[in-house]
């Protein structure tokens, strides 16, 4: 590392091997807080909108305890969970091992494993298949501000290609600033006016714009706002054939909280529709595009693991391999993208990113320690400026590697 600010890693990595991955056992650091503060507030939030009988709510607890004790070991999946083989391979170093001991990304992802497991999202009975974060994420979709905020549509067609693109790009890259797990313990986020880290829209365009369109694949985030957003610019890479077809990747199922499964790909295009202007007429566009097979959902099953977009299986790497674009959006979708490691800001993003397939963009607000591809001035500027700039939101960047 040779970041002033040195966020701390989990203690395996080596001088020669890749920079430590971050872990949750140290008491200053990000990922301790996640399990002490941002789970317990999120199953406090589950059972307040959860009609949860007795036994899902002291499992739940159970869970919530268990994973942020210093001394129990994590446990493997129920017999009868799906995908319970690929867990045990995937996390065949940590069963048995204390979870302050894993690393953070292998530990949250199986957090929220185990907490559909609890509620008994797999099993069946009345709570199978039903998603827990349905009340937060219908919530926010609900909110009357939401079509106000997207009137800036209306007389986009008049603007330049090149800004009218900015503009949908800036919105899909602002729509992460506050995810629903994010807002468990914070508020705000990344302001529009801000510069940004790092700034690969140019470069973008110019990609889009000087070929012929292609297959673009969304590696999506967040529902509700974030989702909304996403859908104008797919909309728009469509209307303008900068996208001859546009695959929306959500997650089989819940989790990170508001991340986007299928029902809320159908649930914000409901909510689109509502809407007057350019934004109620996109909706109609999109479902047009759904039926002539140009705008597709896929949910792969690695989407929900705890693996590096590095280790793409056969199926999902082809088809990124293929791809004229493929969009990251968000924090966890970045941390996959580059691993999530105590990498000197500045190392090369290309780099970082050089086992992933396509020519692909990361859209992300800051909201947790890893970062790359920065410039020293930049990393010593916001250093400066803003201590808690890798955590607390208030960053965002777009970084490509648009040659692969
Ligand atoms: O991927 P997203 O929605 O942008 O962010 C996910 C997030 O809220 O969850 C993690 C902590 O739980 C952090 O990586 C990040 O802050």
């Amino acid at each position: 590392m040779n970041d002033r600010h040195t966020p701390t890693p989990h203690p395996t990595g080596s001088a020669s091997g890749p920079a430590p991955a971050f872990g949750i056992a140290d008491p200053a650091g990000f990922g301790r807080g996640v399990f002490h503060e941002r789970h317990p507030a999120l199953i406090r939030r589950l059972c307040e909108s959860n009609p949860y009988g007795p036994g899902q709510r002291s499992r739940l607890r159970e869970l919530v305890a268990e994973s942020a004790s210093d001394t129990a070991v994590v446990r493997p999946p129920e017999e009868t969970t799906p995908g319970r083989e690929r867990w045990l391979a995937w996390g065949r170093e940590y069963f048995g091992e204390p979870w302050r001991d894993v690393p953070f990304l292998w530990a949250e992802s199986y957090f929220y494993l185990r907490l559909l497991e609890c509620v008994g999202y797999f099993a069946p009975g009345p709570w199978q298949g039903v998603d827990p974060f349905a009340p937060m994420k219908a919530a926010e979709l609900a909110d009357p501000a939401l079509e106000a905020d997207t009137a800036w549509l209306d007389g986009l067609d008049r603007s330049e290609p090149a800004e009218a693109f900015r503009a949908l790009l800036l919105a899909s890259l602002y729509g992460n600033r506050a995810d629903l797990g994010f807002r468990l313990v914070r508020d705000g986020g990344a302001e529009d006016g801000v510069p940004l880290l790092a700034d690969d829209g140019e470069a973008l365009w110019r990609h889009l714009s000087g070929r012929p369109p292609g297959d673009v694949h969304v590696i999506l985030d967040n529902a509700g706002r974030e989702l909304l957003a996403d859908l104008l610019l797919v909309d728009h890479l469509l209307l303008t054939r900068r996208a001859e077809s546009v695959v929306l990747h959500v997650k089989p199922r819940p989790y990170f909280v508001s991340d986007a499964v299928t029902t809320d790909v159908r649930d914000c295009l409901v909510r689109l529709s509502s809407f007057d202007g350019e934004a109620g007429k996109a909706a109609g566009r999109l479902r047009e595009a759904a039926a002539a097979g140009r705008l597709r959902v896929e949910g792969d099953d690695f989407l929900c693991s705890p693996l590096g977009f590095g280790e793409l299986p056969g199926g999902l790497r082809a088809a990124l391999s293929s791809a004229a674009l493929c969009v990251f959006k968000g924090d966890l979708n970045y941390r996959r993208l580059v691993g999530d490691r105590a990498w000197p800001a500045t190392r090369p993003f290309a780099e970082a990113v050089a086992g992933v397939p396509g020519p692909l963009v990361a859209l992300r607000t800051l909201k947790s320690d890893v970062v790359v591809g920065l410039r020293r001035e930049t990393v010593d500027r916001v250093e400066a400026a803003r201590p808690g700039w890798r955590t607390d939101g208030s960053q965002a960047l777009v970084q490509a590697r648009l040659e692969g």
